[in-house]
């Protein structure tokens, strides 16, 4: 589903601020894979899902998607296969726009919006029925303004926004880490039901070990642009924040620094 081979970028070459971020990334998630992803800061976390979703050229290597060549398309090409939520609920989606006209942006993406300005009877029973699902209440306010939600209320919005066309691929960088403990307990749990309810190749970033020990069916940790760890099945299953700290010294031959985020 998702091809990553031979990937490097590095930022500013050649200034003192040259920063080698991806060295040498090689990535083949399957379709329906859930894949967690953990590692230290600046490891090259967003990096890696920036590189996929094209937000600027990579230096080398090539990335495929269900089997096409996207590494010289554009991000606004790339987008028609990817689903999006970043850490920040007010990115993703219009604060002074309502509940379903947000939805109905999501659903006309790719489309002409001249169309169809107004949203009819069958697609407001549609977004009544998606909303449902979220357990927020939220199904009864569609035409509440975006901005008055909360962070997770508005998260979850997203995350449906994000996921209405059925991506190809769905990227979620720390989409939970603005939130607090039992919000972003909830908004997790709606992440994990719509991705097995759609079964979608999903990454999400996390730097919640026990997250990403608990979520999904693969996790990849990260350390100076490289993939060090990559585990599945019943390996994952088994899974213990010690055994990922004794798994990082291994593969990365440091000690674990006191990297209190990576801990949590
Ligand atoms: N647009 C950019 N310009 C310059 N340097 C960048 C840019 N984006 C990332 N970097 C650098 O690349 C390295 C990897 O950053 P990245 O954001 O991918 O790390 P990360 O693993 O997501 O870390 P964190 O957990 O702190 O978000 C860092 O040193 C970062 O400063």
């Amino acid at each position: 589903m998702l091809k990553l081979i031979d990937i490097h970028k590095t930022f500013n070459p050649g200034t003192i601020n040259e920063k080698v971020a991806l060295n040498g990334v090689d990535l083949h998630l399957n379709e329906g894979d859930f894949v967690t992803v953990i590692g230290g800061n600046g490891a090259g976390k967003s990096t890696m899902l920036n590189a996929v979703a094209g937000a600027w050229p990579v230096d080398s290597g090539k990335i495929i998607i269900g089997g096409t060549d996207v590494t010289k398309l554009s991000e606004y090409k790339r987008a028609a296969y990817l689903g999006r939520v970043f850490q920040d609920p007010m990115t993703g989606t219009a604060a002074t726009m309502g509940i379903e006209e947000n939805l109905a942006l999501a659903k006309r993406r790719g489309k002409s919006r001249l169309l169809r300005p107004g949203i009819t009877r069958q697609e407001r029973e549609e977004y009544h029925e998606l909303l449902k699902i979220l357990g927020l209440g939220l199904e009864d306010r569609l035409t509440s303004k975006v901005g008055l939600l909360s962070g997770g209320q508005r998260q979850a919005l997203t995350l449906l926004m994000a996921t209405l066309k059925k991506p190809q691929l769905l990227l979620l960088d720390e989409h939970t880490a603005a939130l607090d403990p039992k919000t972003a307990a909830k908004v997790l749990e709606i992440t994990d039901m719509i991705v097995t309810r759609d079964h979608l190749t999903t990454m999400m970033i996390t730097h919640n070990m026990r997250d990403a020990i608990t979520h999904g069916n693969r996790l990849i940790m990260m350390w100076e642009g490289k993939i060090i760890l990559d585990i599945q099945g019943e390996e994952k299953k088994k899974l213990t924040v010690k055994d990922l700290l004794d798994k990082f010294e291994e593969a990365s031959g440091e000690e674990f620094s006191n990297d209190s985020a990576l801990l949590s």
